[in-house]
C-alpha cells in the first residue's frame, strides 16, 4: 500500500539498536509500513511486524537487571522505547507482545519513537472512543472480570477511551442505544455471548432505521446500513458470532482486532410475521431441533453453558419432527454454493463480489423499493430441523459450523432441511456437525443457498394465522393417528441467535452487509485442528 509520508521523512529507517544485551539491526520501512528486526539470540530469528499490527509505542526505561548486565552501561545512560505488537499464534489466537530497543544516542531514540508514533497516527481505521456494554450474567458470569483484567488494560495501552455500562437487565443495552449520542463513538463493544451481541445489534440497526425514517415493520423496506462497528468480547455460552468471524473465542484476540481497527461486513436477516417485525438474525434461525433445545435450556440458565449439552441430549432423545411448508428464493447473485469445499476467509472474493453488486444496486435505485420477481421454490414435508444460517455458525462445539461453506457477507443464507429420519441417522448427521465429514451427504438432508424464505407450520396452515395461541395450547400433544411416530402436532419454536420467537410462521429476508464488526474474518493460516479432534467419535457409529 502506498503511504503518504510526512515531508522530509526518509522511506526507510535502519539502525543498529540494543536488544537485551546485544545489538540488532532494526529496520522501519515507512513506505510499506513494516518493522523488522533480527533477534540476537533465539537462533537469529527474524521478526516482521506490519505497522498496522503495532498496538502502541512508548518511551521506556530499561529495568535494573537490563541496566546492570549490559556492556554499554559503563558508557552512558541508555535511552529506550518499547513496541507493543500483535503476535499471531496457533488456531487464530493473537497475543500482545512487546520488544524494547535501546541506544545511547537520545536523538536516535527520539527519531525512532516519533517515526513509529506517526505511522500509528496514520492508521485512520482505529477506534479512539468506544462505548462498552458488559453483561455480568452471560456464560459463566465472568464478563466483568474478563473485561477488567484482560481487555481494559489493552484499550488503555492503545490510548482508547471508553464509556462502560454494566447492564442491569435484559434489553438495557438495546434501549440505551436508542438514547445515547452515538456520534461520539467510533464503535460499540459488547462483552457477553450471542444474545448480548444480538441486543447491541438490534439497538444499533433499530436506531439507524429510526433516525432514517425507515419502518422496520415493512418486510420489504430497504434497510439503511449501519456503519458503526461492533466489537465482541466473548463471555457467553456459545459465542458463535465471535468464533465464526475471528476463528477463536478469546477475549484478548478480540480486543486486539478492535484495537487495530479491523472491519468485517456481515449479512443480517430480518424476520417478520404478518407485516410485524420480530427480530434480526446473524447466525442461526433454527426450527425443530435447535428451537426445542433453546426452549428447554432457557429454564436451566443456572447450569451455564452446560445447559445446551443437557437440553441437546434430551431433545435428541425426544426425536420430535414437525410438519410444514417452506418456500424460498434461491440466491442466484452469489458465486458460491453450500457444498463448496472452500470456506469464507479473510478478503473472501465471493463476499467482495457481493459488495460490488450491492454498491451498483444502491447507485441504481438508492433507497427505492425494488419489487423482487424472482422464482419461489416450495417444499412441504416433515422436518426434524430447519436451520437457516447467515454464516458458518462455527463455535467451539461445532468448529467448522453448521454450514462450513456459508459466507459472512455474500447476501445469502444457507437453508438446511433435515427431514424425518431414524434417531440413528439423525445422530450421524449431528456428529458430522462436530467433525470434518460432510453433514449434508445424507439422503434426508437438503441444503440451499437462499436470499429469502418463508415458513408456515401445518398447524398454522390448518388454523389460519392465530398460530401462537393454538401452538401454546396444544404443545406436548402428539399425532393421534400415529401415537408412536413422534410427529408433534404442536409447533416448535424458532431459535433466533439464541432467543425464542413468538411466532412459528415467519418471513425472512437476507440484507447483504447490513452491519460491520471489528473483525477480519478467519485468516487462512494453520489447519483448524479442533475440527479434527472429534473425528474418532464417528467411527464408533
Ligand atoms: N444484567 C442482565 N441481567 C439479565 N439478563 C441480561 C443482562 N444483561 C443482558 N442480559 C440478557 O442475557 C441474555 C444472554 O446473555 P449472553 O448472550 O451474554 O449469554 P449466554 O446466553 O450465556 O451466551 P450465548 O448467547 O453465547 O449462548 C441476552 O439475551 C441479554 O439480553
Ligand atoms: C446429541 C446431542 C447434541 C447436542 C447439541 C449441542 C449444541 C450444539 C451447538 C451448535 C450450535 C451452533 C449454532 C449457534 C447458535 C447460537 O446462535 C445460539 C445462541 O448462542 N446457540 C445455541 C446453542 O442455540
Ligand atoms: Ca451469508
Amino acid at each position: 500500500m502506498e503511504r503518504q509520508l510526512p515531508a522530509g521523512r526518509p522511506p526507510r529507517l535502519v539502525s543498529s539498536l540494543g536488544l537485551g544485551q546485544r545489538c540488532s539491526e532494526v529496520t522501519l520501512d515507512q513506505e510499506r509500513g513494516l518493522l523488522a528486526w533480527r533477534h540476537p539470540r533465539r537462533g537469529g530469528e527474524n521478526y516482521f511486524v506490519p505497522t498496522s499490527e503495532i498496538i502502541a509505542v512508548e518511551e521506556s526505561e530499561l529495568n535494573k537487571k537490563q541496566r546492570n548486565t549490559g556492556k554499554w552501561h559503563k558508557l552512558a545512560k541508555p535511552h529506550s522505547f518499547t513496541v507493543y505488537y500483535v503476535k499471531k499464534a496457533r488456531n487464530h489466537r493473537w497475543w500482545c507482545r512487546d520488544v524494547t530497543f535501546w541506544c545511547v544516542d537520545e536523538n536516535l531514540c527520539n527519531q525512532w519513537t516519533q517515526a513509529l508514533k506517526e505511522l500509528l497516527e496514520m492508521q485512520k481505521c482505529r477506534p479512539k472512543r468506544l462505548l462498552v456494554y458488559i453483561n455480568p450474567y452471560g456464560g459463566k458470569r465472568q464478563g466483568k472480570r474478563i473485561y477488567e483484567q484482560k481487555v481494559a488494560p489493552l484499550f488503555s495501552l492503545a490510548s482508547i477511551s471508553t464509556d462502560v455500562v454494566i447492564t442491569e437487565h435484559a434489553n438495557h443495552a438495546k434501549d440505551n442505544l436508542f438514547e445515547v449520542n452515538i456520534n461520539k463513538y467510533d464503535g460499540v463493544v459488547c462483552v457477553g455471548g450471542d444474545g448480548m451481541f444480538s441486543e447491541v445489534m438490534h439497538g444499533l440497526i433499530g436506531r439507524m432505521q429510526k433516525d432514517s425514517g425507515i419502518d422496520q415493520n415493512n418486510p420489504k423496506a430497504p434497510l439503511v446500513q449501519c456503519n458503526i462497528r461492533i466489537g465482541i468480547i466473548p463471555a457467553g455460552s456459545t459465542d458463535c458470532v465471535c468464533y465464526s468471524t475471528v476463528g477463536i473465542s478469546d477475549p484478548v484476540t478480540s480486543a486486539l482486532h478492535i484495537i487495530v481497527g479491523d472491519s468485517q461486513p456481515l449479512d443480517v436477516s430480518s424476520v417478520h410475521h404478518n407485516n410485524t417485525f420480530l427480530k434480526y438474525s446473524v447466525s442461526l434461525l433454527g426450527y425443530g431441533f435447535y428451537g426445542d433445545i433453546l426452549k428447554d435450556s432457557e429454564k436451566k440458565r443456572w447450569m451455564g453453558p452446560m445447559r445446551y449439552d443437557y437440553s441437546g441430549f434430551k431433545t435428541f432423545l425426544s426425536h420430535h419432527y414437525y410438519e410444514g411448508t417452506i418456500s424460498f428464493q434461491p440466491a442466484k447473485h452469489t458465486l458460491g454454493s453450500p457444498r463448496d469445499k472452500d470456506s469464507c476467509r479473510t478478503g473472501c472474493y465471493i463476499c467482495k463480489e457481493s459488495e460490488q453488486q450491492l454498491a451498483e444496486q444502491q447507485k441504481k435505485c438508492g433507497l427505492k423499493n425494488e419489487e423482487d420477481e424472482e422464482e419461489w421454490k416450495v417444499i412441504k414435508g416433515k422436518f426434524l430441523a430447519i436451520n437457516a444460517v447467515n454464516m458458518s455458525c462455527a463455535c467451539p462445539r461445532s468448529p467448522k459450523g453448521l454450514s462450513p461453506a456459508a459466507h459472512l457477507a455474500d447476501g445469502s443464507a444457507d437453508l438446511i432441511l433435515v427431514r424425518k429420519c431414524s434417531r440413528f441417522d439423525f445422530l450421524r448427521h449431528l456428529v458430522r456437525n462436530t467433525n470434518q465429514n460432510d453433514q449434508f451427504d445424507f439422503s434426508f438432508v437438503d441444503v440451499y443457498r437462499v436470499k429469502s424464505f418463508q415458513f408456515t407450520s401445518k398447524l398454522s396452515e390448518d388454523n389460519g394465522s392465530n398460530v401462537a395461541d393454538i401452538g401454546k395450547k396444544r404443545f406436548g400433544q402428539f399425532c393421534r393417528d400415529h401415537p408412536a411416530c413422534c410427529c408433534n402436532i404442536a409447533d416448535s419454536t424458532w431459535n433466533c441467535d439464541g432467543e425464542t420467537l413468538d411466532s412459528s410462521a415467519i418471513e425472512v429476508r437476507v440484507h447483504c452487509q447490513l452491519m460491520k464488526l471489528f473483525a477480519r474474518g478467519i485468516e487462512e493460516n494453520c489447519k483448524d485442528e479442533a475440527a479434527y479432534s472429534h473425528s474418532s467419535i464417528e467411527h464408533l457409529l
